[in-house]
Protein backbone atom coordinates (compact mmCIF):
# COMPACT_ATOMS: atom_id res chain seq x y z
CA UNK A 1 0.00 0.00 0.00
CA UNK A 2 2.75 2.15 0.94
CA UNK A 3 4.66 1.50 -2.27
CA UNK A 4 1.24 2.00 -4.05
CA UNK A 5 1.64 5.45 -2.52
CA UNK A 6 4.57 6.44 -3.28
CA UNK A 7 4.10 5.79 -7.01
CA UNK A 8 1.11 7.80 -7.51
CA UNK A 9 3.12 10.45 -5.70
CA UNK A 10 5.81 9.98 -8.32
CA UNK A 11 3.47 9.90 -11.53
CA UNK A 12 1.79 13.28 -9.74
CA UNK A 13 5.24 15.31 -9.85
CA UNK A 14 5.57 13.82 -13.17
CA UNK A 15 2.88 15.05 -14.88
CA UNK A 16 2.68 18.36 -12.84
CA UNK A 17 6.83 19.07 -14.15
CA UNK A 18 5.37 18.16 -17.37
CA UNK A 19 2.48 20.57 -17.15
CA UNK A 20 4.78 23.07 -16.07
CA UNK A 21 7.48 21.99 -18.39
CA UNK A 22 4.51 22.46 -21.50
CA UNK A 23 4.00 26.03 -19.44
CA UNK A 24 7.14 27.11 -20.26
CA UNK A 25 7.48 26.25 -24.17
CA UNK A 26 4.04 27.92 -24.40
CA UNK A 27 5.30 30.89 -22.54
CA UNK A 28 8.35 31.04 -24.67
CA UNK A 29 6.55 30.85 -27.73
CA UNK A 30 4.20 33.22 -26.67
CA UNK A 31 6.76 36.12 -25.71
CA UNK A 32 10.00 35.17 -28.08
CA UNK A 33 8.44 33.46 -31.31
CA UNK A 34 9.08 36.56 -33.78
CA UNK A 35 9.26 36.61 -37.70
CA UNK A 36 12.02 36.02 -38.46
CA UNK A 37 12.14 32.63 -35.78
CA UNK A 38 9.12 31.76 -37.28
CA UNK A 39 10.73 31.87 -40.85
CA UNK A 40 13.29 29.77 -40.08
CA UNK A 41 11.30 27.18 -37.88
CA UNK A 42 9.58 26.89 -41.15
CA UNK A 43 12.53 26.98 -43.32
CA UNK A 44 13.91 24.21 -41.13
CA UNK A 45 10.30 22.65 -41.58
CA UNK A 46 10.89 22.37 -45.07
CA UNK A 47 7.90 24.81 -46.19
CA UNK A 48 8.78 25.87 -49.18
CA UNK A 49 7.82 26.95 -52.80
CA UNK A 50 6.55 30.39 -53.59
CA UNK A 51 6.73 31.87 -49.86
CA UNK A 52 3.27 32.11 -48.63
CA UNK A 53 3.22 35.33 -46.90
CA UNK A 54 3.80 34.38 -42.98
CA UNK A 55 1.93 35.66 -40.07
CA UNK A 56 3.18 35.46 -36.84
CA UNK A 57 0.72 35.01 -34.25
CA UNK A 58 1.44 34.44 -30.92
CA UNK A 59 -1.17 32.47 -28.22
CA UNK A 60 -1.89 35.93 -26.48
CA UNK A 61 -2.32 37.64 -29.84
CA UNK A 62 -4.63 34.70 -31.35
CA UNK A 63 -6.48 34.59 -28.02
CA UNK A 64 -7.58 38.41 -27.99
CA UNK A 65 -8.71 37.76 -31.84
CA UNK A 66 -11.07 34.88 -30.75
CA UNK A 67 -12.66 36.45 -27.98
CA UNK A 68 -13.40 39.94 -30.34
CA UNK A 69 -16.90 39.17 -30.89
CA UNK A 70 -17.91 41.58 -33.59
CA UNK A 71 -21.45 41.82 -33.18
CA UNK A 72 -23.86 41.93 -36.33
CA UNK A 73 -25.71 45.27 -37.03
CA UNK A 74 -29.35 44.37 -35.57
CA UNK A 75 -31.47 45.87 -37.77
CA UNK A 76 -29.94 44.13 -40.80
CA UNK A 77 -30.44 40.93 -39.71
CA UNK A 78 -31.40 38.88 -42.63
CA UNK A 79 -29.28 40.52 -44.84
CA UNK A 80 -26.28 40.54 -42.19
CA UNK A 81 -24.80 36.89 -43.04
CA UNK A 82 -21.07 37.47 -42.48
CA UNK A 83 -20.27 35.12 -40.39
CA UNK A 84 -16.46 35.31 -41.20
CA UNK A 85 -16.66 38.67 -39.98
CA UNK A 86 -18.36 37.70 -36.82
CA UNK A 87 -16.61 34.60 -35.77
CA UNK A 88 -13.29 34.69 -37.29
CA UNK A 89 -12.61 37.81 -37.52
CA UNK A 90 -9.38 37.61 -37.33
CA UNK A 91 -8.95 35.19 -40.47
CA UNK A 92 -10.77 37.79 -42.40
CA UNK A 93 -8.75 40.25 -41.40
CA UNK A 94 -5.58 38.60 -42.13
CA UNK A 95 -7.02 36.92 -45.40
CA UNK A 96 -7.32 40.48 -46.35
CA UNK A 97 -3.58 41.23 -45.21
CA UNK A 98 -1.56 38.39 -46.80
CA UNK A 99 -3.91 36.85 -48.88
CA UNK A 100 -5.16 33.49 -49.93
CA UNK A 101 -2.48 31.49 -48.65
CA UNK A 102 -0.39 32.09 -45.65
CA UNK A 103 0.68 30.19 -42.66
CA UNK A 104 0.35 31.59 -39.17
CA UNK A 105 1.23 29.65 -35.40
CA UNK A 106 -1.00 28.97 -32.26
CA UNK A 107 2.39 29.20 -30.82
CA UNK A 108 2.78 25.71 -31.30
CA UNK A 109 3.37 24.20 -35.15
CA UNK A 110 3.07 26.18 -37.69
CA UNK A 111 -0.46 25.90 -39.80
CA UNK A 112 -1.15 26.58 -43.23
CA UNK A 113 -4.08 28.37 -44.34
CA UNK A 114 -5.68 28.07 -47.58
CA UNK A 115 -8.35 29.87 -49.86
CA UNK A 116 -6.79 30.11 -52.95
CA UNK A 117 -9.23 28.13 -55.32
CA UNK A 118 -6.50 26.40 -57.41
CA UNK A 119 -4.88 24.77 -54.25
CA UNK A 120 -8.03 23.99 -52.87
CA UNK A 121 -9.00 22.41 -55.70
CA UNK A 122 -6.08 20.14 -55.36
CA UNK A 123 -7.16 19.25 -51.88
CA UNK A 124 -10.41 18.70 -52.46
CA UNK A 125 -10.13 16.79 -55.40
CA UNK A 126 -7.33 14.52 -53.83
CA UNK A 127 -8.06 10.75 -52.49
CA UNK A 128 -4.46 10.07 -51.24
CA UNK A 129 -5.44 9.03 -47.51
CA UNK A 130 -2.32 10.73 -46.43
CA UNK A 131 -3.94 14.30 -46.04
CA UNK A 132 -5.61 12.67 -42.68
CA UNK A 133 -7.00 14.37 -39.33
CA UNK A 134 -4.68 16.23 -37.28
CA UNK A 135 -3.31 14.78 -34.26
CA UNK A 136 -3.91 18.17 -32.60
CA UNK A 137 -7.60 17.54 -33.12
CA UNK A 138 -7.33 14.27 -32.35
CA UNK A 139 -5.98 14.90 -28.85
CA UNK A 140 -8.48 17.61 -28.51
CA UNK A 141 -11.58 15.46 -28.98
CA UNK A 142 -10.04 12.19 -28.05
CA UNK A 143 -13.14 12.21 -25.16
CA UNK A 144 -15.22 12.84 -27.28
CA UNK A 145 -14.76 10.94 -30.51
CA UNK A 146 -11.78 8.04 -29.24
CA UNK A 147 -10.54 6.27 -31.88
CA UNK A 148 -14.26 5.88 -34.36
CA UNK A 149 -14.21 6.90 -38.08
CA UNK A 150 -14.15 10.49 -37.73
CA UNK A 151 -10.55 11.23 -35.92
CA UNK A 152 -8.90 7.97 -37.12
CA UNK A 153 -6.66 7.88 -39.59
CA UNK A 154 -4.86 4.94 -42.13
CA UNK A 155 -5.87 1.22 -42.03
CA UNK A 156 -8.24 1.85 -39.11
CA UNK A 157 -9.94 4.44 -40.57
CA UNK A 158 -10.57 2.45 -44.11
CA UNK A 159 -11.63 -0.93 -42.48
CA UNK A 160 -14.58 1.53 -39.75
CA UNK A 161 -15.56 3.17 -43.22
CA UNK A 162 -15.60 0.04 -45.08
CA UNK A 163 -18.21 -0.88 -42.36
CA UNK A 164 -20.02 1.95 -41.29
CA UNK A 165 -20.74 4.30 -45.01
CA UNK A 166 -22.61 1.75 -46.91
CA UNK A 167 -25.58 2.16 -44.07
CA UNK A 168 -25.84 5.93 -45.04
CA UNK A 169 -25.82 5.36 -49.32
CA UNK A 170 -29.13 7.06 -50.77
CA UNK A 171 -30.50 3.47 -50.90
CA UNK A 172 -30.50 2.58 -46.97
CA UNK A 173 -31.79 6.25 -46.61
CA UNK A 174 -34.65 6.02 -49.17
CA UNK A 175 -35.60 3.32 -46.74
CA UNK A 176 -35.64 5.46 -43.59
CA UNK A 177 -38.00 7.65 -45.06
CA UNK A 178 -41.26 6.94 -43.17
CA UNK A 179 -39.58 7.06 -40.15
CA UNK A 180 -38.21 10.27 -40.35
CA UNK A 181 -41.79 11.63 -41.12
CA UNK A 182 -43.06 9.71 -37.99
CA UNK A 183 -39.94 11.58 -35.92
CA UNK A 184 -41.69 14.89 -37.20
CA UNK A 185 -44.99 14.17 -35.20
CA UNK A 186 -44.33 15.20 -31.97
CA UNK A 187 -42.56 18.40 -33.19
CA UNK A 188 -46.42 19.11 -35.69
CA UNK A 189 -48.15 17.87 -32.62
CA UNK A 190 -46.44 20.17 -29.79
CA UNK A 191 -46.54 23.13 -32.67
CA UNK A 192 -50.08 22.83 -33.17
CA UNK A 193 -51.41 22.78 -28.99
CA UNK A 194 -48.90 25.75 -28.39
CA UNK A 195 -50.67 28.16 -31.51
CA UNK A 196 -54.14 27.17 -29.48
CA UNK A 197 -53.66 27.80 -26.03
CA UNK A 198 -50.99 30.82 -26.66
CA UNK A 199 -53.82 32.43 -29.11
CA UNK A 200 -53.00 31.67 -32.89
CA UNK A 201 -49.94 32.64 -32.83
CA UNK A 202 -46.72 30.76 -30.83
CA UNK A 203 -43.19 32.47 -30.13
CA UNK A 204 -41.25 29.79 -30.36
CA UNK A 205 -37.90 28.51 -29.27
CA UNK A 206 -37.06 26.14 -31.61
CA UNK A 207 -33.88 24.80 -31.25
CA UNK A 208 -34.37 21.95 -28.66
CA UNK A 209 -37.58 20.57 -30.78
CA UNK A 210 -35.23 20.54 -33.74
CA UNK A 211 -33.05 18.24 -31.52
CA UNK A 212 -34.84 16.21 -30.39
CA UNK A 213 -36.56 15.54 -34.00
CA UNK A 214 -32.73 14.77 -34.97
CA UNK A 215 -31.81 13.22 -32.04
CA UNK A 216 -35.31 10.72 -32.84
CA UNK A 217 -34.03 9.79 -35.91
CA UNK A 218 -30.23 9.15 -35.35
CA UNK A 219 -31.72 6.60 -32.39
CA UNK A 220 -34.70 4.97 -34.52
CA UNK A 221 -32.62 5.31 -37.90
CA UNK A 222 -29.20 3.75 -36.53
CA UNK A 223 -30.03 2.31 -33.05
CA UNK A 224 -33.36 0.90 -33.24
CA UNK A 225 -33.98 2.77 -29.85
CA UNK A 226 -36.52 5.65 -29.84
CA UNK A 227 -35.45 9.53 -28.18
CA UNK A 228 -36.28 8.78 -24.70
CA UNK A 229 -33.89 6.52 -24.79
CA UNK A 230 -31.29 7.93 -26.79
CA UNK A 231 -31.85 11.46 -25.01
CA UNK A 232 -29.52 10.78 -21.83
CA UNK A 233 -26.53 9.84 -24.44
CA UNK A 234 -27.04 13.54 -26.54
CA UNK A 235 -27.18 15.18 -23.40
CA UNK A 236 -24.31 13.86 -21.77
CA UNK A 237 -22.64 14.08 -25.24
CA UNK A 238 -23.28 17.63 -25.28
CA UNK A 239 -22.24 18.35 -21.46
CA UNK A 240 -18.79 16.32 -22.86
CA UNK A 241 -18.58 18.86 -25.55
CA UNK A 242 -19.04 22.06 -23.00
CA UNK A 243 -16.41 19.73 -20.64
CA UNK A 244 -14.05 19.34 -23.41
CA UNK A 245 -13.65 23.07 -24.37
CA UNK A 246 -13.59 24.84 -20.74
CA UNK A 247 -11.01 21.90 -19.45
CA UNK A 248 -7.41 21.97 -19.05
CA UNK A 249 -7.62 20.02 -22.53
CA UNK A 250 -8.45 23.20 -24.59
CA UNK A 251 -5.31 24.95 -23.26
CA UNK A 252 -2.80 23.00 -25.53
CA UNK A 253 -0.81 22.72 -22.11
CA UNK A 254 0.72 19.07 -22.30
CA UNK A 255 0.40 16.94 -18.91
CA UNK A 256 -2.41 18.96 -17.81
CA UNK A 257 -5.15 16.61 -19.17
CA UNK A 258 -3.88 13.73 -16.83
CA UNK A 259 -4.10 15.83 -13.53
CA UNK A 260 -7.34 15.61 -11.53
CA UNK A 261 -8.63 19.01 -11.80
CA UNK A 262 -12.28 19.72 -11.23
CA UNK A 263 -13.29 19.82 -15.33
CA UNK A 264 -10.81 17.09 -15.81
CA UNK A 265 -12.67 14.63 -13.00
CA UNK A 266 -15.93 16.09 -14.80
CA UNK A 267 -14.93 14.75 -18.00
CA UNK A 268 -13.78 11.60 -17.20
CA UNK A 269 -17.22 11.09 -15.36
CA UNK A 270 -19.34 11.95 -18.31
CA UNK A 271 -16.66 10.06 -20.58
CA UNK A 272 -17.48 6.79 -18.09
CA UNK A 273 -21.28 7.36 -18.35
CA UNK A 274 -21.21 7.75 -22.00
CA UNK A 275 -19.25 4.63 -22.62
CA UNK A 276 -21.79 2.59 -20.21
CA UNK A 277 -25.07 3.96 -22.03
CA UNK A 278 -23.54 2.89 -25.48
CA UNK A 279 -22.94 -0.40 -24.02
CA UNK A 280 -26.28 -0.70 -22.47
CA UNK A 281 -27.70 -0.26 -26.21
CA UNK A 282 -25.35 -2.91 -27.08
CA UNK A 283 -26.53 -5.50 -24.53
CA UNK A 284 -30.19 -4.75 -25.32
CA UNK A 285 -29.33 -5.38 -28.89
CA UNK A 286 -27.86 -8.81 -28.27
CA UNK A 287 -30.51 -9.60 -26.17
CA UNK A 288 -32.77 -9.40 -28.52
CA UNK A 289 -33.91 -12.24 -31.27
CA UNK A 290 -35.10 -10.00 -34.20
CA UNK A 291 -34.00 -6.67 -34.95
CA UNK A 292 -33.21 -4.60 -37.68
CA UNK A 293 -30.28 -5.15 -39.76
CA UNK A 294 -28.80 -1.25 -38.98
CA UNK A 295 -25.89 0.51 -38.75
CA UNK A 296 -25.30 -0.90 -34.90
CA UNK A 297 -26.09 -4.25 -36.53
CA UNK A 298 -23.21 -3.73 -38.71
CA UNK A 299 -21.19 -2.08 -36.09
CA UNK A 300 -21.46 -5.48 -33.72
CA UNK A 301 -21.23 -7.44 -36.93
CA UNK A 302 -17.80 -5.71 -38.13
CA UNK A 303 -16.84 -6.33 -34.72
CA UNK A 304 -17.29 -9.93 -34.93
CA UNK A 305 -15.53 -10.21 -37.71
CA UNK A 306 -12.34 -8.08 -36.76
CA UNK A 307 -9.73 -9.83 -34.71
CA UNK A 308 -9.68 -7.11 -32.62
CA UNK A 309 -8.50 -7.66 -28.67
CA UNK A 310 -12.22 -7.83 -26.36
CA UNK A 311 -11.02 -4.45 -25.11
CA UNK A 312 -9.79 -3.00 -28.76
CA UNK A 313 -13.89 -4.53 -29.94
CA UNK A 314 -15.76 -2.42 -27.06
CA UNK A 315 -13.30 0.75 -27.95
CA UNK A 316 -14.39 -0.25 -32.01
CA UNK A 317 -18.47 -0.35 -31.09
CA UNK A 318 -18.18 2.52 -28.66
CA UNK A 319 -16.40 4.77 -30.69
CA UNK A 320 -18.04 4.44 -33.45
CA UNK A 321 -21.46 4.31 -32.06
CA UNK A 322 -20.22 8.17 -29.96
CA UNK A 323 -19.25 9.10 -33.10
CA UNK A 324 -22.95 8.75 -35.13
CA UNK A 325 -24.73 9.93 -31.91
CA UNK A 326 -22.08 13.17 -32.53
CA UNK A 327 -21.76 13.73 -35.98
CA UNK A 328 -26.06 12.85 -36.84
CA UNK A 329 -27.49 15.22 -34.03
CA UNK A 330 -26.09 18.64 -33.46
CA UNK A 331 -25.21 19.25 -36.95
CA UNK A 332 -28.60 18.23 -38.63
CA UNK A 333 -30.56 20.11 -35.75
CA UNK A 334 -28.30 23.28 -36.33
CA UNK A 335 -28.48 23.46 -40.03
CA UNK A 336 -32.61 23.10 -39.70
CA UNK A 337 -32.43 25.82 -37.44
CA UNK A 338 -30.25 28.25 -39.54
CA UNK A 339 -32.52 27.21 -42.57
CA UNK A 340 -36.04 28.09 -40.79
CA UNK A 341 -34.32 31.31 -39.58
CA UNK A 342 -33.00 32.29 -43.04
CA UNK A 343 -37.08 31.18 -44.70
CA UNK A 344 -38.55 33.38 -41.38
CA UNK A 345 -37.03 36.58 -42.43
CA UNK A 346 -37.45 36.10 -46.17
CA UNK A 347 -41.56 35.50 -46.90
CA UNK A 348 -41.13 35.23 -50.47
CA UNK A 349 -38.75 32.22 -50.54
CA UNK A 350 -40.94 30.84 -47.47
CA UNK A 351 -44.14 31.29 -50.18
CA UNK A 352 -42.30 29.92 -53.08
CA UNK A 353 -41.23 26.63 -51.34
CA UNK A 354 -44.33 25.95 -49.77
CA UNK A 355 -46.25 26.35 -52.98
CA UNK A 356 -43.97 24.01 -54.39
CA UNK A 357 -44.30 21.40 -51.82
CA UNK A 358 -47.73 21.69 -51.41
CA UNK A 359 -48.27 21.63 -55.59
CA UNK A 360 -45.88 18.05 -55.16
CA UNK A 361 -46.98 16.67 -52.33
CA UNK A 362 -50.64 17.44 -51.50
CA UNK A 363 -51.04 14.45 -49.04
CA UNK A 364 -48.70 15.50 -46.77
CA UNK A 365 -46.29 12.20 -46.61
CA UNK A 366 -43.68 12.72 -49.40
CA UNK A 367 -41.76 9.95 -50.64
CA UNK A 368 -38.46 9.84 -52.31
CA UNK A 369 -39.69 10.61 -55.88
CA UNK A 370 -41.19 14.04 -54.54
CA UNK A 371 -38.25 14.87 -52.67
CA UNK A 372 -36.50 15.04 -55.64
CA UNK A 373 -38.35 17.05 -57.53
CA UNK A 374 -38.14 19.65 -54.57
CA UNK A 375 -36.26 21.94 -56.39
CA UNK A 376 -36.62 25.33 -54.74
CA UNK A 377 -36.70 22.93 -51.20
CA UNK A 378 -32.98 22.26 -52.19
CA UNK A 379 -31.96 25.73 -53.20
CA UNK A 380 -32.86 26.88 -50.01
CA UNK A 381 -31.50 24.28 -48.23
CA UNK A 382 -27.75 24.59 -50.05
CA UNK A 383 -28.02 28.79 -49.74
CA UNK A 384 -28.80 28.09 -45.78
CA UNK A 385 -25.41 25.24 -45.85
CA UNK A 386 -23.84 28.11 -47.98
CA UNK A 387 -24.21 31.11 -45.48
CA UNK A 388 -24.26 28.64 -42.25
CA UNK A 389 -22.41 26.01 -42.60
CA UNK A 390 -22.81 23.81 -39.18
CA UNK A 391 -18.57 23.00 -39.67
CA UNK A 392 -16.99 26.28 -40.78
CA UNK A 393 -13.40 25.07 -40.38
CA UNK A 394 -11.88 22.35 -42.02
CA UNK A 395 -8.28 20.87 -41.52
CA UNK A 396 -6.29 18.63 -42.51
CA UNK A 397 -2.54 16.73 -41.39
CA UNK A 398 0.06 15.83 -44.26
CA UNK A 399 0.89 12.50 -42.83
CA UNK A 400 3.75 12.23 -45.22
CA UNK A 401 5.95 14.97 -47.00
CA UNK A 402 3.77 16.03 -49.84
CA UNK A 403 3.17 18.40 -52.34
CA UNK A 404 0.02 20.82 -53.40
CA UNK A 405 1.13 23.32 -56.05
CA UNK A 406 4.68 24.47 -55.76
CA UNK A 407 4.04 24.43 -52.32
CA UNK A 408 6.22 21.81 -49.95
CA UNK A 409 3.78 20.58 -46.76
CA UNK A 410 6.07 18.47 -44.61
CA UNK A 411 4.65 15.59 -43.05
CA UNK A 412 3.34 16.83 -39.76
CA UNK A 413 1.68 20.45 -40.71
CA UNK A 414 -1.75 21.61 -41.10
CA UNK A 415 -3.42 22.60 -43.78
CA UNK A 416 -6.87 24.92 -42.65
CA UNK A 417 -9.28 26.41 -44.85
CA UNK A 418 -12.47 28.32 -43.28
CA UNK A 419 -16.04 27.62 -45.04
CA UNK A 420 -17.30 30.95 -44.27
CA UNK A 421 -14.98 32.76 -45.39
CA UNK A 422 -14.62 30.70 -49.51
CA UNK A 423 -18.39 30.12 -48.70
CA UNK A 424 -19.06 33.76 -49.51
CA UNK A 425 -16.38 35.12 -50.99
CA UNK A 426 -17.95 37.68 -53.69
CA UNK A 427 -14.77 36.73 -56.48
CA UNK A 428 -16.52 33.52 -56.19
CA UNK A 429 -20.33 33.94 -55.20
CA UNK A 430 -20.99 37.16 -57.08
CA UNK A 431 -21.10 40.60 -55.64
CA UNK A 432 -24.29 39.56 -53.65
CA UNK A 433 -22.49 36.66 -51.90
CA UNK A 434 -23.37 37.44 -48.53
CA UNK A 435 -26.92 37.81 -49.49
CA UNK A 436 -29.60 34.74 -49.50
CA UNK A 437 -30.39 34.18 -52.43
CA UNK A 438 -31.45 30.65 -52.97
CA UNK A 439 -31.87 31.35 -57.00
CA UNK A 440 -27.98 30.76 -57.52
CA UNK A 441 -28.21 27.22 -57.11
CA UNK A 442 -31.58 27.11 -59.24
CA UNK A 443 -28.76 24.97 -62.18
CA UNK A 444 -27.10 22.92 -59.12
CA UNK A 445 -23.79 23.68 -57.06
CA UNK A 446 -22.02 23.77 -60.69
CA UNK A 447 -24.07 26.79 -61.91
CA UNK A 448 -23.98 28.35 -58.43
CA UNK A 449 -20.17 29.78 -58.65
CA UNK A 450 -17.21 30.16 -60.34
CA UNK A 451 -15.56 27.38 -58.45
CA UNK A 452 -17.66 24.45 -56.83
CA UNK A 453 -15.23 22.83 -55.23
CA UNK A 454 -15.35 25.57 -52.66
CA UNK A 455 -18.67 24.42 -51.90
CA UNK A 456 -17.63 21.97 -49.17
CA UNK A 457 -20.43 22.11 -46.37
CA UNK A 458 -19.92 18.38 -45.96
CA UNK A 459 -16.56 18.63 -46.58
CA UNK A 460 -14.81 17.24 -49.01
CA UNK A 461 -12.48 13.94 -50.70
CA UNK A 462 -12.51 10.14 -49.49
CA UNK A 463 -12.96 12.11 -45.62
CA UNK A 464 -16.45 13.53 -46.91
CA UNK A 465 -19.49 13.14 -44.64
CA UNK A 466 -20.97 10.00 -44.35
CA UNK A 467 -24.45 11.21 -43.81
CA UNK A 468 -24.65 13.49 -45.85
CA UNK A 469 -27.62 11.51 -47.34
CA UNK A 470 -29.72 11.28 -44.51
CA UNK A 471 -29.09 14.97 -43.21
CA UNK A 472 -30.45 15.95 -47.02
CA UNK A 473 -32.92 13.89 -46.79
CA UNK A 474 -33.95 15.48 -43.09
CA UNK A 475 -33.71 18.36 -43.28
CA UNK A 476 -35.73 18.20 -46.64
CA UNK A 477 -38.70 16.38 -44.93
CA UNK A 478 -38.85 18.54 -41.60
CA UNK A 479 -38.90 21.25 -43.64
CA UNK A 480 -41.95 20.83 -46.11
CA UNK A 481 -43.92 19.37 -43.49
CA UNK A 482 -43.44 22.79 -41.26
CA UNK A 483 -43.79 24.66 -44.08
CA UNK A 484 -47.20 22.72 -45.33
CA UNK A 485 -48.41 23.05 -41.90
CA UNK A 486 -47.27 26.66 -40.52
CA UNK A 487 -46.06 30.15 -41.53
CA UNK A 488 -43.14 31.39 -40.00
CA UNK A 489 -41.85 35.08 -39.56
CA UNK A 490 -38.87 36.14 -37.13
CA UNK A 491 -39.62 36.57 -33.47
CA UNK A 492 -38.90 40.07 -31.72
CA UNK A 493 -36.90 38.24 -29.36
CA UNK A 494 -34.57 36.77 -31.66
CA UNK A 495 -30.91 37.92 -31.27
CA UNK A 496 -28.46 37.23 -34.41
CA UNK A 497 -25.24 35.73 -32.69
CA UNK A 498 -23.47 33.21 -34.52
CA UNK A 499 -21.13 31.39 -32.93
CA UNK A 500 -18.51 28.33 -32.83
CA UNK A 501 -18.41 26.17 -30.27
CA UNK A 502 -17.61 23.14 -32.06
CA UNK A 503 -20.32 23.92 -34.48
CA UNK A 504 -21.26 26.94 -35.89
CA UNK A 505 -24.56 27.36 -33.77
CA UNK A 506 -27.26 30.49 -33.16
CA UNK A 507 -25.54 31.69 -29.19
CA UNK A 508 -28.71 32.31 -28.27
CA UNK A 509 -31.13 29.80 -30.53
CA UNK A 510 -34.02 31.14 -32.81
CA UNK A 511 -37.14 32.38 -31.79
CA UNK A 512 -40.27 32.37 -34.54
CA UNK A 513 -43.32 33.27 -34.41
CA UNK A 514 -45.54 30.14 -35.52
CA UNK A 515 -49.06 30.62 -37.36
CA UNK A 516 -51.21 27.27 -38.25
CA UNK A 517 -51.88 27.57 -41.98
C1 LIG B 1 -26.47 18.91 -42.17
C2 LIG B 1 -25.92 17.99 -41.44
C3 LIG B 1 -24.46 17.62 -41.51
C4 LIG B 1 -23.39 18.39 -41.84
C5 LIG B 1 -23.36 19.85 -42.24
C6 LIG B 1 -22.22 17.55 -41.75
C7 LIG B 1 -20.92 17.97 -42.03
C8 LIG B 1 -19.82 17.14 -42.00
C9 LIG B 1 -18.49 17.56 -42.36
C10 LIG B 1 -18.10 18.95 -42.82
C11 LIG B 1 -17.68 16.48 -42.23
C12 LIG B 1 -16.20 16.42 -42.56
C13 LIG B 1 -15.39 16.94 -41.39
C14 LIG B 1 -13.93 17.08 -41.77
O1 LIG B 1 -13.58 16.93 -42.91
O2 LIG B 1 -13.16 17.37 -40.88
C15 LIG B 1 -18.49 15.38 -41.76
C16 LIG B 1 -18.01 14.12 -41.49
C17 LIG B 1 -18.79 13.10 -41.02
N1 LIG B 1 -20.16 13.11 -40.83
FE1 LIG B 1 -21.41 14.64 -41.18
N2 LIG B 1 -22.61 16.29 -41.36
C18 LIG B 1 -23.97 16.29 -41.21
C19 LIG B 1 -24.77 15.22 -40.85
C20 LIG B 1 -24.31 13.95 -40.57
C21 LIG B 1 -25.16 12.82 -40.25
C22 LIG B 1 -26.69 12.83 -40.19
C23 LIG B 1 -24.32 11.76 -40.00
C24 LIG B 1 -24.63 10.33 -39.64
C25 LIG B 1 -25.69 9.88 -39.13
C26 LIG B 1 -22.94 12.24 -40.20
C27 LIG B 1 -21.82 11.47 -40.04
C28 LIG B 1 -20.55 11.88 -40.35
C29 LIG B 1 -19.37 11.02 -40.22
C30 LIG B 1 -19.37 9.60 -39.71
C31 LIG B 1 -18.28 11.78 -40.64
C32 LIG B 1 -16.82 11.34 -40.70
C33 LIG B 1 -16.52 10.80 -42.09
C34 LIG B 1 -15.09 10.33 -42.24
O3 LIG B 1 -14.17 10.94 -41.71
O4 LIG B 1 -14.92 9.36 -42.97
N3 LIG B 1 -23.00 13.56 -40.55
N4 LIG B 1 -19.80 15.81 -41.64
Amino acid sequence: MEELKFDAAKIFIAVAFLAFAGLLVRLYNALVLKPDRLRSALRKQGITGPPPTLLLGNIWEIKKALSTKVKAPAREIPVYHNCAALITPFFEQWRKQYGDLFVFSLGTSPKIFINEPGILREITTCTSLDFGKPSAQQKEFGPLLGQGIISSNGATWARQSKILAPEFYMEKVKGMINLIIESTTPLLNSWKSRIETEGGVADIHIDDYLRSFSGDVISRACFGSNYAQGEKIFLKLRDLIGAVSTSSMSTGIPGLRYLPTRSNRERWRLQKEIHSLILEVVKERQKASNHEKDFLHMVLEGAKNSDLSQEATESFIVDNCKNIYLAGYETTAISATWCLMLLASNQEWQDRVRAEVLDICPCGTPDADMLRKMKQLTMVIHESLRLYPPVPMLSREALKDMKLGDINIPKGVDIWTVLSISQTDPEIWGPDALKFNPARFANGIKGACSHPHLYMPFGFGPRVCVGQHLAMVELKILIALLLSNFSFSLSPKYKHAPTISMVLKPENGVDLLVKKL
